[in-house]
């Protein structure tokens, strides 16, 4: 068996060094071939997908966080080479969500030896970007916005911006047009999920399934995103899409264009992507071929 590490060296400001070393013993021990590709943050899809071409990997591991799985996966769209995470992000939303182990070397090991393969859908956005985890317009594309002007990583760098977002956050108007109807609302936030929680595992889109081929747009409506999130927090219930339903309105689509009255910084996966006056999204679905668990909880035998 051939596998490919993919390592981003900056995500979660974590030196990467001592698992590598460890992922390097453990394939030595079994007899199995192992590469690495270094992300350089320019060109890492292309490279990515050269390297893929030339090396022909049976499996993938995309050792970073949300953006390094989006990445390893845009790169791995045309070859179907089957790809599972090693979370070594700042907030690893994605891993959390499909149940992937916590501890590196446990993750990668889950990877070596899984039978189970899951097709996994990507959203696409006005055909120039995408997103696996979700991304949003408002509150969160605030907090993002501050923290990616921060010289430090991780969780507690991302938090520290929460509050003064959620103080300075303003309603503004957007239109959603789904199979040619438009829908107005007024909202703090608007969320496109592929999938249900937050990186803190807070629940924001609770009928978020990455599997099902559908994505879900969120339109926050209450300032109160702190209580939603705090909501979220709870285990999932019948109830909680409900109370969700309170703070927010869900729709679930294959495709739809949200429209805002000035221009709107929008961010996916943690990312920013610039401001948009006009968002045409869809869903991709099965776009990757996900290495999973059965811990995983959507996982169905
Ligand atoms: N060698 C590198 N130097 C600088 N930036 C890099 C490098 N490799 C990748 N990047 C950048 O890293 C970002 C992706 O990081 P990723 O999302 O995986 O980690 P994170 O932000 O720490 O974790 P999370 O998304 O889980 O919060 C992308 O913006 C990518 O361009």
């Amino acid at each position: 068996m051939k596998v490919l590490l993919v390592v981003n060296p900056i995500s979660g400001s974590t030196d990467k060094t001592e698992f590598i070393n460890q992922a390097k013993s453990l394939c030595q021990k079994y007899g199995i071939e192992l590469e690495e590709f270094h992300t350089t943050g320019k060109d890492d899809v292309i490279n990515l997908e050269h390297k893929v071409k030339e090396y022909t990997p049976d499996k993938v591991a995309s050792v970073g966080g949300d953006g390094t799985t989006l990445m390893t996966s845009l790169a791995l769209l045309g070859s179907h080479a089957p790809m599972g995470i090693v979370p070594l992000g700042s907030a690893n939303g994605m891993a959390k969500e499909l149940g992937v182990s916590h501890d590196p070397l446990t993750a990668f090991h889950d990877i070596l030896l899984t039978q189970v393969k899951m097709p996994l859908d990507i959203i696409k956005v006005n055909s120039e970007f995408c997103s696996i985890h979700l991304g949003d317009v408002g509150i969160n594309a605030t907090i993002v916005e501050k923290y990616s002007k921060e010289e430090e990583r991780g969780w507690a760098a991302y938090a520290k911006h929460f509050f003064s977002a959620i103080a300075e956050s303003e309603l503004f108007n957007v239109s959603i047009e789904i199979d040619g109807e438009i829908k107005k609302h007024e909202a703090y936030t608007v969320i496109i999920a592929n999938t249900r929680m937050y990186g803190t595992g807070a629940v924001i889109n609770p009928k978020g399934n990455p599997h099902d081929g559908l994505l879900e747009i969120v339109v926050v409506h209450k300032r109160n995103l702190e209580g939603l999130i705090n909501l979220g927090l709870s285990t999932i219930s019948e109830d909680l899409v409900s109370k969700v339903e309170d703070h927010a309105k869900i729709y679930q689509v294959e495709k739809a264009k949200i429209t805002f009255e000035e221009p709107k910084t929008l961010q996916l996966d943690g990312e920013l992507t610039g401001k948009h006056k006009e968002l045409c999204i869809e869903i991709i679905p099965g776009a990757v071929n996900y290495l999973s668990t059965t811990d995983n909880i959507f996982y169905k035998p």
